[in-house]
Formats: C-alpha cells, sequence, structure tokens
C-alpha cells in the first residue's frame, strides 16, 4: 500500500512562478525516501503542498489512499496527526524546558493545548514524554531550557517530541544542514535506527549526497520542478546525484 501518492502536482505561486511541474511519485509503506535538488528546485514547495500549508494548483495528494489535495483544516487535522516533520532549524520552543517541548508532541491529540502542558499533562503523558526522551539519550537533560543544548541536541529533542507525536510518515526537510559533520551524522542514525524500528516511511530532504546515498533507500531528484531522477540506491551513482545541481540534467529513471 502506498503511504504517499503524488500525481501530477503543479504548483504555480501568484506571482507566476511555477515551482513543481508535474510532478509524480509514489511512496510505499515503509519505504525510506530522500529528496534532492539545488535551491530553488522545489523541494520544500513539495513538503508543503503535502503537509496541507500550502495546495497544488493542479494535481492530486493522497496520504494513505485518502486524498488531501483540497481538505478543509478541520478534516485535514486526524491526517496531519500521523505527519510527523523535522525542520532544519528545529522548531522548539525555546524558553520552555525540554520535557515540556516533548509533551507538546502530543498536542494533535487534544482540543486544548493545556492538557499538554507540564501543570496539567496526565501521568501516562508524562511516563511517555520520559520514555521518548530517554530513546533519544536526553532524559538527564528534561528540565533543561531548550536553549541551553546544542543543536544536535535540539534536533534529538524534535525527535523525542515527534516519537511522542506517534506519526506514520515523516518528513524531514534537510534535517542535519545546521548541525556540523559529526552530530549530522548522529541524528541521522538516530533518526533512521528510529524510522526502522518503528516502520515508519520516511520523505527527506537532503543536500548531502554522500548521505542520501548511504541512508536513502530510494532517491527522488528534482529540477526546475520536474522529477528528473528517481530510483533505488543500488541504480543511482554519484555522477547521476552530482548532475542534478547541474541546470539541465538529463532524465534518469531506474524503476
Ligand atoms: N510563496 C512563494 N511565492 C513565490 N515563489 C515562491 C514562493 N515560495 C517558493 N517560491 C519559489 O518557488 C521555487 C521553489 O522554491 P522551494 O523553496 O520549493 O525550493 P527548494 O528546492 O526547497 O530550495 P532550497 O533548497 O533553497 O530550500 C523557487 O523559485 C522559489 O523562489
Amino acid at each position: 500500500m502506498n503511504a504517499l501518492e503524488v500525481n501530477n502536482v503543479t504548483k504555480i505561486f501568484p506571482d507566476g512562478t511555477k515551482a513543481l511541474n508535474n510532478v509524480s511519485f509514489q511512496i510505499k509503506r515503509g519505504e525510506g525516501v530522500v529528496l534532492l535538488g539545488h535551491n530553488g528546485s522545489g523541494k520544500s514547495t513539495m513538503f508543503k503542498n503535502i503537509a496541507g500549508f500550502e495546495r497544488p494548483s493542479d494535481g492530486n495528494i493522497f496520504i494513505n489512499n485518502k486524498e488531501i489535495t483540497r481538505l478543509g483544516k478541520s478534516k485535514f487535522k486526524p491526517i496531519r496527526k500521523k505527519l510527523g516533520m523535522v525542520f532544519q532549524n528545529f522548531h522548539l520552543i525555546y524558553n520552555l524546558s525540554v520535557f515540556q517541548n516533548v509533551l507538546f508532541g502530543r498536542m494533535g491529540y487534544y482540543r486544548n493545548f493545556l492538557s499538554v502542558t507540564t501543570p496539567f499533562a496526565s501521568a501516562e503523558n508524562r511516563e511517555r514524554a520520559m520514555a521518548c526522551l530517554e530513546r533519544v539519550g536526553l532524559a538527564h537533560l528534561a528540565g533543561r531550557r531548550a536553549d541551553q543544548l546544542s543543536g544536535g541536541q535540539q534536533q534529538r529533542v524534535a525527535i523525542a517530541r515527534m516519537l511522542m507525536q506517534d506519526p506514520e510518515i515523516i518528513l524531514a526537510d534537510e534535517p542535519i544542514a545546521s548541525l556540523d559533520p559529526k552530530a549530522g551524522r548522529e541524528v541521522m542514525e538516530l533518526l533512521w535506527e528510529i524510522v526502522e524500528e518503528k516502520s515508519w516511511t520516511v520523505l527527506c530532504i537532503l543536500h548531502q549526497t554522500d548521505i542520501a546515498l548511504e541512508f536513502g533507500e530510494r532517491l527522488i531528484g528534482l529540477n526546475k520542478g520536474k522529477v528528473v531522477l528517481d530510483g533505488s540506491k543500488e541504480t543511482v551513482s554519484k555522477q547521476d546525484l552530482s548532475n542534478l545541481y547541474y541546470d539541465d540534467p538529463l532524465q534518469v529513471n531506474h524503476s
């Protein structure tokens, strides 16, 4: 079964910029896919359309076989609960504790956000939040303010928050772009370990082609809003990936 289906999606912004041009791909449940392409090739626009932050101008998107292309906010809410997101800049609430940030991962399950704040959270959610922090190796820092952590630790907190959410499909937008090579590799290893444990489906934007080849089961490349590469890691070469960063790469489709 497909976790994600993107069918002939085009996105034209009001100023006329065509960021996505007839993009199609399907991702099976449990598949780990890396999305690559140079700056401005349309990767973030693709994510925003999948996450429901923006709407395609044309085409359709299905999550777990349900069409989400033009769903209203309230109908999209239960679907978003199943979408875990990791961002380059972590998106933590920096003046709050690590523990509180992780508790917020459960927000999509309640009508009132107070239910996931430290004074009101249930014992079950507190225990769960601590277990998530333990899984990422940060239980000892639960009480520390999020802005007093290193970048690598902040991304681990974001991963713990995602564990708390208990999603099925992960959208990771350059999760290691703000980290040094060592911390970046550690975060990728942790993220992929958890993804495998949980059998999550992943679509991960990366700029580091070596890391992409190492972690991605399958690689999809965008150029000027079009899919120009789609193949398993066994069939995609380093050369295919570096060609992606030229203006007019050859179309490569290894299926
Ligand atoms: N809101 C917007 N209005 C107009 N054009 C936009 C808007 N958002 C993005 N674009 C344009 O759409 C194109 C694709 O942008 P997008 O951010 O998706 O690229 P990207 O591949 O994610 O780039 P990067 O690697 O730099 O994050 C670019 O030409 C960008 O300028």
